[in-house]
């Protein structure tokens, strides 16, 4: 297993296929300090570092961040920061990033990289489960503030991030639910044999993705790339 998040979830059924996106177009255009900041995350976390967003999905967030014209994001789930760097990076000078983690050594594990990126003054990382954090900021009259919200940390809250998140992203903007395909195991049966790891939480997934397109108060769009992305744009 090499830094390259080869045995990355995705839920693409062939290795070879996503050998080849991620050789042909993703490898070649993806910032050294991302390169970095994944191999750091490797040898520290083995593994465990695969649950960093993976590339070929961040190439595409890049964009899509771009595209919409994103100046302010939140993002709940930050581990090494690959997700955040590649925000961070695609950004404006003036951008701000909330960035809420409860575990701040893994976030230091990525830091070196964003600093060296020249990016760090865009980013406000918050050490603490979220939830608090979100009440806060309705508190202070954050509502509808932000253009962006990430969300790829703990997926039984799921449901009451979006309660909080969509009263924090403007009317028009989005927020991006990673991991809704959770390895493809939402369209398995019961029965049906599967890492215990993933039927834990299967089920907070599948509530996730059976509600969203009931809330008339959002568009919803889901991404068969990586291990499944739901775009919500909050319409009123
Ligand atoms: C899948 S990782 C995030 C990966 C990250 N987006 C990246 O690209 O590297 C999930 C993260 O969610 C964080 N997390 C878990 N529960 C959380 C909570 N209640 N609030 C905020 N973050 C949480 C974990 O500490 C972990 O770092």
């Amino acid at each position: 297993m090499t830094a390259g998040k080869t045995a990355h979830a995705t839920i693409l059924r062939s290795e070879a296929l996503k050998k080849y996106i991620l050789e042909t177009t993703v490898y070649p255009r993806e910032h050294e300090l991302l390169k970095e900041l994944t191999k750091a995350s490797f040898d520290k976390y083995k593994v465990a570092s695969f649950m960093g967003l993976p590339q070929d999905e961040a190439q595409f967030l890049s964009m899509f961040l771009k595209i919409m014209n994103a100046k302010k994001t939140l993002e709940i789930g930050v581990f090494t920061g690959y997700s955040l760097l590649t925000t961070a990076l695609a950004l404006p000078e003036d951008g701000k990033i909330i960035a809420i983690d409860p575990d701040r050594e893994a976030y230091e594990v990525g830091l070196p990289y964003i600093k060296k990126a020249g990016v760090e003054h865009k980013i406000d990382f918050i050490k603490s489960e979220a939830l608090p954090v979100l009440e806060k900021l309705l508190f202070e009259e954050k509502e509808g503030t932000f253009d962006f919200v990430f969300i790829d940390a703990d997926k039984e809250n799921y449901l009451k991030y979006h309660e909080l998140v969509l009263k924090l992203v403007k009317v028009g903007g989005v927020i991006g639910y990673d991991n809704t395909l959770w390895h493809g195991t939402v369209a398995l049966s019961e029965d049906d044999p599967m890492p215990e790891g993933l039927r834990e939480l299967r089920g907070s997934v599948m509530k996730v993705n059976s509600f969203l397109p009931t809330d008339p108060r959002v568009e919803i769009a889901q991404l068969s790339i990586g291990d499944g992305l739901t775009l919500c744009r909050r319409l009123y």
